[in-house]
């Protein structure tokens, strides 16, 4: 990584400690564990307690200065009043503060950057950015849930990371000459401000459905952490670009005009910007005709399922928003590849079924996942899922619902069961499709969906997309959909010894 900017006193990081106490800043830190000397500790309000119960920790390891609320600082004071050097910074919202110090203290970031919400579609959108900004000759990235990929590679924990490991991250890509950049902004990430310190040039929108409802109070915050990307972290300057397709893109593309920002609408309605006219699906793809701006366009995508020709249609728009030419970007979109774990075509059968894995999750996605196929495919589909373990409990019957309603055979398996019972959780999937079939190993369904599988048929395998790992307890053992598909067709076609 690189060095720090020059920037270290709190005045030049834009913050004022109270009584106007200066500190020279050598780095920044939120948990204590991670505190070294000299750094400026956020005590940030937490889901399980609050970050200035660890204040006392954090200066044993050598904090020169804390940030935090009024909260934080009346939960700490015993502990600041015994070490009066250490300046203290109270502010209403410490995580945007954070966010703001973090964009100063790195100091730079790439030229062009662009960030996308929406309950789906966020990476595969990211992606299909960075590949034709790459297809137009410059050095870009994607940050997200499969970690930085293009220009510059590197794995990520979060799908958008924490201002102190992203502002870190994007000094050091822009350093390394990437001059553009896609990221994902989940709403996790929305709602904790983790990229309020980013200056984007454009903001996309895909959709909004279920999903998160375990941390987010409601449907409303859900959807107000969304909006917050186009209501705060998009400049007035910036270009707003929104699939209207879903009504909530209406929503957005009124608040957006609103702060006056110029709005690209994207979808099917006749009054889109960029507008869906006609699809021609095949085997391995699909023909796409659009228009811009009235104007007709038609590309052939190497990529299954029409909800990638409108994650693609985004993604064009984003590139368009932050300067990109427009023929040039359609020009690019037949030679866009397929996001890794999206409708990806991980193995056939000798009698030519397919065998797809995708990251559906959540009961919109596994039902258009499985609708989006079906134009594909001549004969059945059967699909393999699960639901993951620690995560929105309400979503799994849904989700099997989702699955009874869009495929011809259900077979019910685990995915991340995390500290939860792999069986309770199947339990709760199957009351939304009580005919399914039930098989906990998730290699075995595999083998079983595969067996299934005549001429013309196709196997969706949903949930874990690119993931490696199967999360059982505390343990991550190995495990990969693509990997398990090919094993099991190799296993039935005698092509193992
Ligand atoms: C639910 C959630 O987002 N939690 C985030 C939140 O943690 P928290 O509020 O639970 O923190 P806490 O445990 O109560 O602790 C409060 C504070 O004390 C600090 N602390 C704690 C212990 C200690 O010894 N010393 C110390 O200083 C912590 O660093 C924290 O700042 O604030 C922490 C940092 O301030 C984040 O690291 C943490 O993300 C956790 C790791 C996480 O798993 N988040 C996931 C759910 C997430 O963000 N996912 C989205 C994608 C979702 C999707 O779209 O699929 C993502 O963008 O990745
Ligand atoms: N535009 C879309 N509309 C509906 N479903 C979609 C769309 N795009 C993707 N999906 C579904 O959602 C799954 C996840 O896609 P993707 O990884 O691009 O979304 P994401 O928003 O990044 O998800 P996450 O919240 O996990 O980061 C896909 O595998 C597909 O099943
Ligand atoms: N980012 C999502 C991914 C879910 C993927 C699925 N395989 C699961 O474990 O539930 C989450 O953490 O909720
Ligand atoms: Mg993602």
């Amino acid at each position: 990584m690189i060095e720090p900017a020059p920037m270290t006193s709190l005045a030049a990081l834009g913050l004022t400690a109270q009584g106007g106490r200066e500190a020279r800043i050598t780095g920044l830190s939120v948990d204590s564990r991670k505190t070294r000397p000299g750094h400026l500790f956020a005590a940030l309000p937490g889901a399980r307690v609050h970050g200035a119960e660890f204040v006392q920790y954090a200066l044993r390891m050598g904090a020169a200065a804390v940030l935090t609320d009024p909260q934080g600082a009346a939960l700490a004071r015993d502990v600041l009043d015994e070490n009066p050097d250490v300046a203290l910074v109270v502010t209403e919202d410490p995580r945007a503060a954070l966010a703001f110090t973090a964009a100063l203290f790195h100091g730079r970031q790439p030229q062009v950057m662009v960030a996308v919400t929406g309950t789906n579609g966020k990476t595969s959108v990211a992606t299909f950015t960075r590949q034709i900004w790459q297809l137009l000759g410059h050095e870009a990235a994607n940050i997200g849930t499969t970690g930085v990929e293009g220009a510059y590679s590197a794995p990520s924990s979060h799908t958008t990371p924490e201002p102190i490991t992203l502002h870190e991250l994007l000094a050091d890509m822009a350093a390394h000459g990437v001059t553009h950049a896609a990221m994902e902004a989940s709403s996790h990430g929305l709602a904790q401000r983790r990229l309020d310190g980013v200056t984007l040039a454009a903001a996309g929108f895909t959709n909004f459905t279920q999903d998160h409802l375990d941390y987010h109070e409601s449907f409303e915050a859900y959807f107000e952490a969304k909006a917050g990307l186009f209501t705060r972290v998009l400049p007035a300057d910036g270009v707003a670009v929104i699939n209207t397709d879903d009504l909530k893109g209406w929503t957005l593309a009124k608040a957006a005009d609103e702060r006056g920002q110029e709005v690209i609408t994207v979808g099917h309605d006749e009054s889109c910007d960029l507008r869906i006219t006609n699809h021609r699906y095949g085997a391995t793809g699909q023909e796409l005709r659009f228009h811009w701006k009235g104007r007709p366009q038609l590309t052939r995508l190497n990529l299954i399922g029409g909800f990638q020709a409108e994650n693609v249609m985004l993604a064009a728009g984003l590139a368009i928003a932050s300067g990109s030419d427009p023929q040039a970007v359609f020009d690019s979109l037949e030679h866009l590849a397929t996001v890794r774990g999206r409708m990806q075509i991980a193995a056939t059968r000798a009698n030519g079924a397919a065998i797809f894995v995708d990251y559906a999750h959540t009961p919109d996605a596994i039902a258009t996942a499985l609708k989006a196929l079906r134009p594909h495919v001549m004969g059945r589909i059967v699909i393999v899922f699960g639901a993951g373990g620690d995560r929105d409990t309400t979503k799994r019957p849904l989700m099997g619902k989702a699955a009874a309603q869009n495929a011809d055979v259900v077979i019910v398996t685990d995915d991340n069961p995390r500290s939860e019972d792999p069986a309770a959780i199947r339990a709760q999937v199957l009351a939304g499709c009580p005919d399914a079939n039930e098989v906990g190993d998730r290699a075995e369904a595999i083998l079983r969906g595969v067996d299934m599988l005549e001429a013309g048929d196709a196997l969706l395998i949903a949930g874990k997309g690119h993931e490696t790992g199967q999360v059982i307890g505390e343990d991550v053992l190995p495990f990969d959909d693509a990997e398990q598909a090919s094993v099991a067709v190799a296993a039935l076609e005698g092509r193992l010894a």
